[in-house]
């Protein structure tokens, strides 16, 4: 163990703690002894914890590279969000909005890029790829021209028995009493009371006596005879048919299971993936996933593509093999709609909260997704038991929060993204000062050396950030892996997590607090990115004397005789 310090006291007190790690300093290890050693760098001493930061000296043409990039460094809406609120003022929970018809506009979607927008959702299931494409490229041209830092996110169709053709062209009422025809055939005109599902083995293993529910309970129905492949059913409890309305079959109160008969990825899914790695999507989110096969089998075909794969937990199996589909994959949604239709209503929000809890224990992100705000696809205002649903799982430390018919069809997608923003802050506001961070136990992650190390450090940072009342972590990350570290732990401050990898800082844009800035990184001079970066945030008048700033950096060896470095310092700005 090594200490920069002035005060040989505090270097002889380390020497009480005889664990060789390299926590602020070259790793060169020696035990129970102080070496004296000179520190080299550009940072001058000031009294304890003060320093006087220089800005970092370029060289040459790379001078106008790294200006070029600096401008890119901070979105203009966190910009904007850190002069008006303050850094503990910033809104940690990130918004994913579903682009559709109500809001595909370049105008549309600066709107909600500048209302908070961290992530938008295209759905393969709706439209044609030209129209997705064109989505993407308005996203990007907002990104480039104007500063925004808005990531895209496919989501597939995946494999799931749905009506196929209900011979309306909006909803069909199913009263009480009435008998229908559930056939995969083709329906030639509209016949009444036939149903045509979209896929042919709908009904194996079906039995007279089943239940068959539509759309998680929108109605009901008894099997009553089958017919070949056919079922005859009678309306149990009346309701509506939707387009694409879901089926589930119960016996005796528990669900036949059923889906993984069907691929998760299906040949269309292939097609859609592909489409979305040719236009450089962020994140590919994958529907139906029953383990965790169909997410590795994706990572593999991503191999060395900065592209994260999200799995949507919405179906019964997924629930009985979460750990091996969260740890097979980048990060999870929980996908409530197309769940409620696989468990019971009233299992939602404890699955909801186990699922968000895994995910944090295994440091992968997560959002809560579907039916958030649902009235205001029709209304202008949402009832106070969806704000309370949204305010619940921003309490559970949700990574994000996701609109989907709110932002795709409804009129008020804007204003529903502002809710979800309000109630969020408030929120994350009150958990703070409840001091609920500290609540959350955490289990270990890293198995080698230094991702222990990694994790501690990240562990011990967040703690001091808190109890110090810092104002802002600043982070230097490759992969994301530091960063994401930092946020599991939900500090009271954002983190600023530096990049020089795009597909990184896209990435980043999921997790819970992390404000993600791409910047030219030194990959060996830890000390030149520090006062490069606060030099980059003072400058915009963001950082002023007296801020505290904590900084933690990791240097992974990039070559055999380098040595990894790994730190946490606090800086106070002068
Ligand atoms: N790209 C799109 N084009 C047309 N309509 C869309 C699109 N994306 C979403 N929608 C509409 O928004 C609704 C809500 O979106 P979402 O929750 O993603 O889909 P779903 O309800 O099919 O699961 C969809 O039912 C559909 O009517
Ligand atoms: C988000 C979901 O998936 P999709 O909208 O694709 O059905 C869901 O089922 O909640
Ligand atoms: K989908
Ligand atoms: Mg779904």
């Amino acid at each position: 163990m090594a200490v920069a310090t002035s005060d040989s006291i505090l270097a002889r007190s380390l020497i009480t703690d005889r664990r060789s790690t390299n926590f602020g300093l070259k790793n060169e290890v020696c035990r129970g002894k102080v070496v004296p050693c000179r520190a080299g760098g550009k940072v001058k001493g000031k009294g304890k914890g003060r320093v006087e930061v220089k800005a970092a000296v370029q060289i040459g043409g790379l001078e106008e590279v790294k200006k070029a990039k600096e401008e890119m460094g901070l979105d203009v809406v966190s910009e904007e969000e850190l002069r008006e609120k303050g850094f503990l003022g910033m809104r940690k929970t990130k918004l994913v909005c579903t682009i559709g018809p109500a809001c595909c506009s370049p105008q549309d979607l600066e709107k909600l890029a500048l209302g908070g927008m961290n992530v938008a959702r295209l759905n393969m299931c709706h439209n044609t790829r030209d129209w997705h494409r064109d989505v993407i490229k308005k996203i990007n041209q907002l990104n480039e021209e104007k500063g925004f830092c808005v990531s895209v996110m496919i989501d597939t169709e995946g494999s799931q028995i749905h009506v196929l053709d209900h011979g309306a062209p909006s909803s069909v009422k199913a009263e009480e009493g009435s008998t229908w025809l559930f056939t995969a055939q083709k329906l030639e005109g509209s016949p009444p009371f036939t149903i045509q599902a979209n896929y042919e083995g709908f009904s194996e293993g079906i039995e007279v006596g089943d239940e068959l529910v539509i759309d998680g309970g929108m109605a009901s129905f008894q099997v009553i005879e089958k017919v070949g492949n056919d079922l005859r059913c009678k309306c149990t409890d009346s309701g509506l048919f939707l387009p694409r309305a879901k089926f589930s079959f119960w016996r005796n109160g528990k669900l036949v299971a059923r889906n993984s008969e069907l691929p998760t990825l299906s040949k269309k899914d292939w097609a859609d993936i592909e489409f979305g790695v040719s236009e450089g999507v962020d994140f590919i989110a994958l529907s139906f996933v029953n383990d965790a096969d169909p997410v590795r089998q994706l990572k593999n075909y991503l191999y060395m593509r900065s592209t994260r794969v999200l799995a949507k937990v919405e179906s019964l199996e997924s629930l009985q093999k979460l750990k091996e589909i969260v740890e097979a994959s980048d990060g999870i949604m929980v996908a409530r709609g197309d769940l409620g239709v696989e468990i019971p209503y009233e299992q939602i929000p404890t699955v909801q909260e186990e699922i968000t809890h895994v995910c944090r224990e295994m440091n992968k992100p997560v959002i809560v997704a579907s039916q958030l705000l649902e009235s205001m696809i029709e209304y202008p205002t949402p009832t106070r038991a969806e704000v309370a649903d949204v305010s619940e799982a921003v309490r559970q430390y949700a990574d994000a929060l996701m609109l989907s018919g709110e932002s795709a069809i409804g009129p008020y997608g804007q204003k529903a993204l502002s809710i979800l923003q309000m109630a969020s802050s408030r929120m994350e506001l009150w958990s703070r000062e409840e001091n609920r961070q500290s609540i959350l136990h955490q289990r270990r992650l890293g198995v080698s050396l230094p991702d222990r190390i990694a994790e501690q450090i990240c562990n011990c940072a967040v703690e001091m950030a808190n109890n110090l009342g810092v104002d802002a972590i600043f982070v230097y990350t490759k992969h994301g892996q530091m960063a994401s570290l930092l946020s599991r732990n939900r500090p009271y401050p954002p983190i600023f997590a530096f990049t020089s990898d795009n597909g990184t800082r896209m990435a980043l844009n999921l997790q819970w607090g992390v404000i993600p800035l791409l910047v030219e990184l030194s990959d060996d001079d830890v000390e030149a990115n520090i006062s490069t970066t606060i030099e980059l945030i003072r400058r915009k008048g963001l950082l002023k004397p007296g801020d505290v700033v904590m900084v933690v950096s990791d240097l992974t060896p990039t070559h055999i005789n380098s040595t990894a470095f790994q730190s946490i310092q606090v800086k106070t700005v002068v």
